[in-house]
């Protein structure tokens, strides 16, 4: 027997590893901190939805979406393991790392995968256990195996897999796809071009190293920067669509209108800043910001259907 790393053990016939990984490592393979929003947004669709569920089976729906969330993150770490040794943001991770071999992080995916997919079906319903398979397969297949390496578009194909979530979460209680959930996931699916090419552009050098065509390495930093302020113009303009469309009220509209308008304004900082500039402030703004907005518009519309719902139940008892 060996010790390597100081995690890896070689069995006596040197044919695989077995390696010594702390439930730390896995739980990181889940990208907590990228998921935690994920999660957040398919809690947010399972609360917006007209109907009831049942609070054991909407925590049962949250975790489900959750587990499949973090099978997505492992499956992509597996896949992406010989980039990620190489990039600067991601080389520490388990796999790059050596404290998890790629063939744990592969069943270790698949299997949360398969978990969460057929509990969400027995429990819930099969509509929802199907959008969440169809995620899985949407980020791990088309955007972490095709897209990703093969064209500067990857993430905005790619982003619809982190837009279904709010979907979910509404299919769990209505068992059914509306016009409102779909404008949940059209609201995601235009924020992700902004929030991720902000990093690219100060994560230009990263991707040039792995040959991951980018956009601002592709097509440059000015075409990326006003593609960025076209799409949060689309993303603000989207997230006052709820008022108009009737599920959320003029007073959300207003939050929206207002974050939109923040959105736009970080964008544009992006866009006046000088290619080439050496350290990026508006790109890293815009990330952050970006984050934060996703945040505040899906906890807009939770807090407008509290209100909501108290101002007709004291209409009620009135
Ligand atoms: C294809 C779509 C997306 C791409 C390409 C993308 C890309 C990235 C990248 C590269 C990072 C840095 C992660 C790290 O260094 O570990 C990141 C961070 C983050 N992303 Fe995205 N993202 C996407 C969609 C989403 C979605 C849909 C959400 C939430 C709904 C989201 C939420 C976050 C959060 C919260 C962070 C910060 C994590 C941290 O602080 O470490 N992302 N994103
Ligand atoms: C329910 C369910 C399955 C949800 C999945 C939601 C989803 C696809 C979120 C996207 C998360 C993300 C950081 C993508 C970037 O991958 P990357 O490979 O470009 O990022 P990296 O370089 O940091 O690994």
């Amino acid at each position: 027997m060996r010790v390597i790393n100081n995690h890896e053990v070689l069995v006596n016939d040197g044919e695989h590893l077995l390696s010594e990984a702390s439930a730390r490592d896995y739980f990181e393979l889940l990208k907590p901190r990228v998921m935690s929003l994920v999660v957040f947004t398919a809690f947010a669709g399972l609360m917006l939805a007209p109907g009831h569920i049942n609070a054991v089976l909407g925590l049962i729906s949250i975790l489900c979406i959750a587990i499949g969330a973090g099978a997505s993150g492992a499956l992509n770490m597996w896949y992406d393991a010989d980039i990620d040794a190489i990039m600067t943001r991601t080389a520490r991770r388990p796999i790059p790392a050596g404290r998890i071999t790629p063939k744990e992080a592969l069943a270790f995916g698949l299997i949360l995968s398969c978990f969460s997919v057929v509990i969400l079906g027995l429990a819930v319903n099969w509509l929802s256990a199907s959008i969440l398979a169809f995620t899985i397969f949407f980020y791990v297949v088309v955007y972490t195996m095709w897209l990703k390496r093969s064209t500067p578009q990857n993430i905005v194909i790619g982003g619809a897999a982190g837009a279904f979530p709010p979907m979910i979460g509404w299919a769990c209680v209505t068992n059914s796809v509306t016009i409102e959930s779909t404008v949940l996931f059209l609201i995601i699916f235009l924020w992700t071009p902004a929030h991720f090419w902000a990093l690219a552009l100060f994560k230009m050098r990263d991707y040039e190293a792995v040959g991951v065509p980018m956009l601002p390495n592709v097509s440059g930093e000015r075409a990326t920067k006003h593609q960025i302020v076209a799409y949060a113009v689309s993303t603000a303009v989207c997230g006052v669509v709820p008022t108009f469309l009737g599920f959320a009220s003029a007073g959300y509209g207003l939050a929206a209108a207002s974050l939109g308008a923040v959105f736009i304004c970080c964008s544009i900082a992006v866009w006046r800043m000088p290619d080439g500039d050496p350290k990026m402030i508006p790109a890293k703004k815009l990330f952050a910001f970006s984050i934060f907005y996703l945040f505040a518009i899906f906890s807009a519309l939770m807090i407008d259907r509290l209100a909501s719902m108290l101002v007709s139940h004291a209409g009620g008892v009135l």
